[in-house]
């Protein structure tokens, strides 16, 4: 059935706001800071995971004082639902991981099944060393390993569905300025 509008207006009418603007700033100025004390040295290329990934990738890396490279892969578990299926590559990183170090950057640790998959992929591309940062950490007992954890996190958040700064409510709001979570999910 087609999505509408309308519906997706009330999602944001009744959403709860779990995070303003200003603290997620905090939290990405937080990130860089840990990134920039720990990887400066490490001419690392930043892959951006696309969608979700877009917002938070831009605002971080323009907080990075030193020199990398930047790409993206897009691998999806969700493609759109709001609840995840087996992951599916729409495109895997072009640039050599040959004895890289990577930093890999996405939206939110959920389950872990996405970010795990993907870094299992660059360990096996021959990257030296895989870091992962995402600007969320859902709290819950479902991750795909007990214990995962990103190297670099901005903010812990319930068990809820969430969408804004680059996550999606059913592929809308990835532009909304926080972080809310939908009414009853
Ligand atoms: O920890 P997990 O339970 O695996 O979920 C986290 C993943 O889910 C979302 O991606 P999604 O597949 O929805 O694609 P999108 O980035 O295009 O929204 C999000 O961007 C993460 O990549
Ligand atoms: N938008 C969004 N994507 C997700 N992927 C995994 N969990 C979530 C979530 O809570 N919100």
């Amino acid at each position: 059935m087609p999505i509408s509008l309308e519906h997706i207006q009330k999602v944001m009418d009744e959403a709860e706001v779990l995070f303003t603007e200003k603290e997620i700033e905090g939290a990405i100025d937080r990130v860089a800071e840990q990134i920039n004390q720990q990887l400066a040295d490490s001419n690392p290329v930043v892959f951006c995971v696309m969608n979700g990934g877009l917002i938070f990738s831009g605002k971080l890396l323009m907080k990075l004082t030193f020199p990398l490279e930047q790409s993206y892969l897009h691998a999806s578990r969700y493609r759109n639902e709001t609840s995840g299926g087996e992951l599916f590559w729409k495109a895997k990183p072009e640039i050599s991981l040959m004895d890289r170090e990577v930093l890999i950057v996405d939206d939110i640790l959920d389950e872990g099944h996405t970010l795990s998959a993907i870094v299992d992929f660059c360990k096996r591309s021959g990257a030296s060393q895989v870091y992962t940062a995402v600007l969320m950490d859902k709290q819950h007992d479902r991750k795909a390993r007990p214990g995962l954890k990103a190297d670099f996190f901005g903010l812990y958040c319930a068990d809820r569905y969430i969408f804004g700064y680059g996550m999606d409510y059913k592929g809308y709001w990835r532009n909304a300025a926080g972080i809310y979570a939908v009414k009853g999910m």
